[in-house]
Formats: structure tokens, C-alpha cells, sequence
């Protein structure tokens, strides 16, 4: 059985490879068939397909990240990271990638992924990429870090939030923060980029234009997110069994959510003095989604179509970010699955308040969506590649 298999696998291959040399660089024939693509992803390391590495690849966000890349036609994954799977096959700590992916899991060496990837994903706990982090690291590759490590640009801030010391902070003025939407041009030419939380992504760019316009006065707003569990990560903890959290709707981290310093620093930019507000995740019985509901009072006399018209000046162009039409309320099956952050408003005339709203899937646009967005940048692809993926419904 196995010898048949072996035989057919075989006269497969050298179809399939005469069959990808005819194609060259025919770019969407990747997917003819299983096969067919991990012969075509071979020949394709001659020519130029860009090595992505990826530490922490058995975690949420790694998980995800790989998914993604499988589907991307000019990049390839060659270092699977991992701490507790080494040697294990990919496949096995992740079945839906059962023969599709035929590698086993590598360690977190970073200094020797750098010899040997165009790009490293950090998706690791906090600290992991800053205590490693090194110009000869970053002479040889480009690193995107999925964690919080280089996303403050105050080191004293991140260590008070984070409650723990930066073993980098040289490299923190360098780094570029991803949020694609605003930093496009600083991304395109970074080393290092600091991908952004998902939270603080879907949270700035559901208020973004009102605050870059002076349309709320930002001392009144409050962001009220809510997010499925896959965004505590893969780990096992107590308040993330089925128990705990079926039937259930809790908050936590109030008034100290460590997102709160990011969201804040990035909507100081955009308002042009330091902002405070009040930031209050949720945890909710889903998968994956980020809802943000936010609140603040209007400084000017506007109306929904006013609003709607400064949200279209900044995301008409955006491909990512698709804003509603009135009276449409973002929903998190609306974008499950895909790198889209919907967004809307509503003008309350009676309280004075725009209330602002955004849905996003906290793994892709909140995570490696988002990073894969960075990479095409950064690379000089076009921005959606590998990304054109419609949400999934139901
Ligand atoms: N989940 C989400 O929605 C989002 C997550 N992020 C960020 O992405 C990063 C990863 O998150 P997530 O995937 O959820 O986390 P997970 O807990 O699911 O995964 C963590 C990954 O890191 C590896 N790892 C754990 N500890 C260490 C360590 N000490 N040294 C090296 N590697 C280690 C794990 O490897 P192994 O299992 O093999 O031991 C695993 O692959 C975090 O920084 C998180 O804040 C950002 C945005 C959204
Ligand atoms: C539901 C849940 O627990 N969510 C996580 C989000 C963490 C995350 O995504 O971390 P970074 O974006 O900072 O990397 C939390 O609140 O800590």
C-alpha cells in the first residue's frame, strides 16, 4: 500500500514539476492541487520566493500566520519556531494542516533563523523578541514582532504596563509601528516592525478621523472591546476553560489593560497633545472577533452624513477597512476569517456623543493579517497579496 503510494506520490512529483516549469512564474497556478504546489513552491526558491520564518509558529497568532502564508504566493515558510514541539511534525500540533504542511517544528533560535529568512514573525510572549533582539540579527533580516515588545515608544511606559524590563530599548526608536492605514510609507523601509495589538487596531481605527478631525473632545472617551478567547493565546489557564467562559461575559484588566498606553500613544499622534481615556475589554463565549464600541462628546454640530464623509476621506482608498452604510452596525461574523476591520458611527444628538463602532477578527487584521499586510510592504508586494480573502459566514 505504501509502495503504491510511493509510486503514484512519485510519477506525481515529475508531472508535476515539468508541469510547474512550464508555468515559470505564472503566479496563480499555486493552488492547482496539493501536489502540485509543494513541487511549484520548490521550484519557486530559485526564484526569489521570500524565506519567512516564524517563531512561536505553534501558538494562535503563528498558527494563523501560517495559514495565511501557505495561501501567498511570494513567500514560503521555512522555520516552523517552536519551544515545545521540536522535531514534532507541524502537522501533528495542527491537523487541519494535515498534508499541506510537511515540516516538523524547529527551535526559537533566532540568531540562526536570521542567516536563513528574508523575514522573522515573532509571535511570542512578551519580552521573547526584545531579550534577543541584536544589529547583526537585523544586518541579515527583517523582523516582524507580533508582540508588544517595540509598539511604545516610551520604554519607561512599557516597562510600568508590562511589569518587566526592556532588554532592547536601543532598538525602539527604529522600530516602525504597523498599523498600515496610518504608517504606509515609515513601514515600507523598516528593519523592525512592531505589529500592532489587536485591540489598540481595531480600537484606533474605529476612531481614528473623528480624533485626527477635532471632532470629539478625546478627555471624554471611553472604548468599551469585547474578544473571543483566541486572543489569551493557546496556553492553558483557568479562565479560559470551557466552563469559565461558555455562557459567560466578563470584563478585566479595567482601568489597567495594558493596551491602554498603545491606544493612547497612537490617538496622541493623531490628535496632536497626549490623550487619556478609559479602555475596558471583555472576554466573550467566541472563537475569534473584536468588537469596540466608543464613546465620546462631540465638540462640532454634525450630522451622520458629515461624519460619514470625514471617515471616507480617510478609508474611501483603504482596502481593509470598509465603512458601513448608516444604520448598519459592525458585526464580527461580517469579517470573521478575513484582514477587513468594519467600521460605522451613529451621531446621538440627544447626549451630545458620537459613538463609534469597529469589528475585526483579532487573529487576522488583529494579528497575522496584519503582519502579513507589513510584509508586503516591506517587501514591496502589493498590499493584499495573499490576503484577498472573503469573510467566512456562518
Ligand atoms: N492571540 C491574539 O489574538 C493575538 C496575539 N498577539 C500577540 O502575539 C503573540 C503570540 O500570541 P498567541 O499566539 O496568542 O500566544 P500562544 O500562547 O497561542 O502562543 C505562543 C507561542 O510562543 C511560543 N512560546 C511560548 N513561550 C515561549 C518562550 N518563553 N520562548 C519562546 N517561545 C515561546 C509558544 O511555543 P510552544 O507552544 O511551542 O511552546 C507558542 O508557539 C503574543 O505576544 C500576543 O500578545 C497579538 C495580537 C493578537
Ligand atoms: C481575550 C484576551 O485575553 N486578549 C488578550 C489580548 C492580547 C493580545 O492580543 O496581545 P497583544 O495584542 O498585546 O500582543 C489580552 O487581553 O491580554
Amino acid at each position: 500500500m505504501t509502495v503504491q503510494k510511493g509510486e503514484k506520490q512519485k510519477r506525481m512529483r515529475l508531472q508535476y514539476t515539468q508541469k510547474a516549469r512550464m508555468m515559470k512564474r505564472c503566479r496563480n497556478q499555486r493552488y492547482c492541487s496539493r501536489q502540485a504546489s509543494c513541487e511549484i513552491i520548490k521550484i519557486r526558491e530559485t526564484e526569489n520566493m521570500i524565506k519567512a520564518g516564524i517563531i512561536g509558529a505553534t501558538g494562535y497568532a503563528g498558527g494563523e500566520l501560517v495559514r495565511l502564508l501557505m495561501g501567498h504566493r511570494e513567500a514560503e515558510i521555512v522555520w516552523y519556531g517552536s519551544r515545545s514541539y521540536i522535531d514534532k511534525k507541524y502537522a501533528d500540533v495542527y491537523r487541519n494542516m494535515f498534508e499541506i504542511v510537511e515540516d516538523v517544528c524547529r527551535d526559537d533560535n533566532l540568531e540562526k533563523l536570521a542567516g536563513e529568512a528574508d523575514v522573522i514573525f515573532t509571535a511570542t510572549p512578551q519580552g521573547f523578541c526584545a531579550s534577543l533582539m541584536s544589529e547583526e540579527i537585523l544586518s541579515q533580516t527583517k523582523v516582524i514582532d507580533l508582540s508588544a515588545d517595540y509598539r511604545i515608544k516610551d520604554v519607561a511606559v512599557y516597562e510600568k504596563w508590562y511589569g518587566m524590563e526592556h532588554k532592547s530599548p536601543q532598538f525602539i526608536k527604529e522600530a516602525v509601528y504597523g498599523l498600515c492605514e496610518i504608517n504606509r510609507e515609515q513601514i515600507r523601509g523598516a528593519r523592525l516592525l512592531a505589529n500592532p495589538g489587536c485591540y489598540p487596531t481595531c480600537s484606533t481605527l474605529s476612531v481614528y478621523p473623528a480624533v485626527k478631525e477635532g471632532l470629539i473632545d478625546t478627555a471624554t472617551l471611553i472604548i468599551d472591546a469585547k474578544s473571543g478567547t483566541s486572543g489569551a493565546g493557546r496556553g492553558a489557564k483557568v479562565d479560559n476553560l470551557f466552563c469559565e467562559v461558555n455562557e459567560n461575559i466578563k470584563a478585566y484588566g479595567v482601568a489597567n489593560h495594558r493596551h491602554t498606553p498603545e491606544i493612547e500613544e497612537q490617538l496622541g499622534y493623531a490628535a496632536g497633545h497626549p490623550v487619556t481615556l478609559n479602555f475596558t475589554p471583555h472576554l466573550v463565549p467566541m472563537n475569534r472577533g473584536i468588537l469596540i464600541t466608543a464613546y465620546a462628546s462631540l465638540k462640532k454640530d454634525v450630522t451622520y452624513a458629515d461624519v460619514k464623509a470625514l471617515y471616507q476621506k480617510y478609508y474611501e482608498k483603504e482596502k481593509f477597512v470598509r465603512v458601513l452604510d448608516e444604520g448598519v452596525c459592525p458585526q464580527t461574523r461580517w469579517v470573521e476569517g478575513s484582514n477587513y476591520v468594519d467600521v460605522n458611527v451613529v451621531v446621538d444628538a440627544r447626549t451630545n456623543r458620537l459613538i463609534m463602532m469597529g469589528a475585526m477578527d483579532n487573529l487576522v487584521k488583529g494579528a497575522a493579517g496584519q503582519a502579513v499586510q507589513n510584509m508586503n510592504l516591506m517587501f514591496g508586494l502589493p498590499e493584499s497579496m495573499g490576503l484577498e480573502l472573503a469573510p467566512v459566514f456562518p
